[in-house]
């Protein structure tokens, strides 16, 4: 069977704050996007990468991909879209043939290869839609919107506590079979340039469709950089693997 990655790098990165996108924002010496390639080829479970980079960039990024000695598979740089799932898109629009479609996160950096091979499993063992979840650890509160009044800190009102044990925060790589993905994003197209409704993740657009999506066991090294802070926690969690 043959596996494909996109992986995803066109988003700015507004909440890291830099003045590059955030895909080429530096962990340890290497750019985010660079890591993300590297594990997806050292699990052995990829043959190729699409990767989608804001338009400004796809020269840079290709000629980084390219020169890197840790990522042998085959690269092909595309601009993404205004949101993920229309840079999602714009990445399978480019692919060539595959059974399998990862579609993993740049701002993933550290997911370990053993991730990756366990969603491909997942998927070649007949799921069409995979994607890794984590256990929530801390105690969740659904509040109401209004705010409450008074002369205090800005407060939100406790509706109720969520019962966790049934929640899971998921991550990338998520594998489909690309029948699947391919008609999730058809079914979903609609929503792909709204930043109100465009789905946050893939396997939200096959749950759209009314498919199944399991999830396996998750990694905390796959954690997602969006802060400055998740960038000094990356650090460290390289500082150990290496
Ligand atoms: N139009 C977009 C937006 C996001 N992404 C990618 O989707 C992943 C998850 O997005 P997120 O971490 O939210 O990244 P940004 O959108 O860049 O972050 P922010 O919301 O802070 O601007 C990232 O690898 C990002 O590059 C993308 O390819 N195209
Ligand atoms: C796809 C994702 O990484 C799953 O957790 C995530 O939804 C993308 O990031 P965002 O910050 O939610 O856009």
């Amino acid at each position: 069977m043959t596996t494909l990655a996109i992986l995803t790098a066109a988003g700015s990165g507004s909440r890291l704050g830099r003045s590059i996108p955030k895909a080429l924002v530096h962990l340890g010496g290497t750019p985010l996007v660079v890591h993300a390639a590297r594990s997806l080829d050292r699990s052995g479970a990829v043959d190729a990468i699409v990767v989608t980079a804001p338009a400004d960039y796809t020269e840079q990024i290709s000629r980084l991909l390219d020169g890197d000695p840790q990522v042998d598979v085959p690269v092909t740089v595309v601009a993404g879209g205004s949101t993920r799932q229309a840079s999602v898109a714009a990445g399978l629009a480019a692919a060539g043939e595959a059974s399998v479609v990862l579609v993993h996160d740049a701002a993933r950096p550290l997911a370990p290869a053993r991730l990756v091979r366990r969603v491909v499993d997942a998927v070649q063992a007949g799921h069409g839609a995979v994607v890794p979840g984590m256990p929530l650890v801390d105690t969740v509160k659904r509040v109401a919107a209004p705010p409450l009044q008074g002369s205090g800190p800005r407060a939100e009102s406790v509706q109720d506590t969520v019962e966790r044990s049934g929640l899971r925060a998921v991550q990338t790589p998520q594998g489909f079979s690309h029948d699947l993905l391919t008609r999730a994003h058809a079914h979903g197209a609609a929503r792909a340039e709204d930043q109100d409704m465009a789905a946050s993740d893939d396997a939200g657009l096959v749950e759209s469709l009314g498919e199944a999506v399991v999830v396996v066991r998750g990694d905390e090294r796959a954690m997602k950089i969006t802060t400055a802070r998740d960038l000094e926690i990356a650090d460290l969690l390289l500082a150990e693997d290496e």
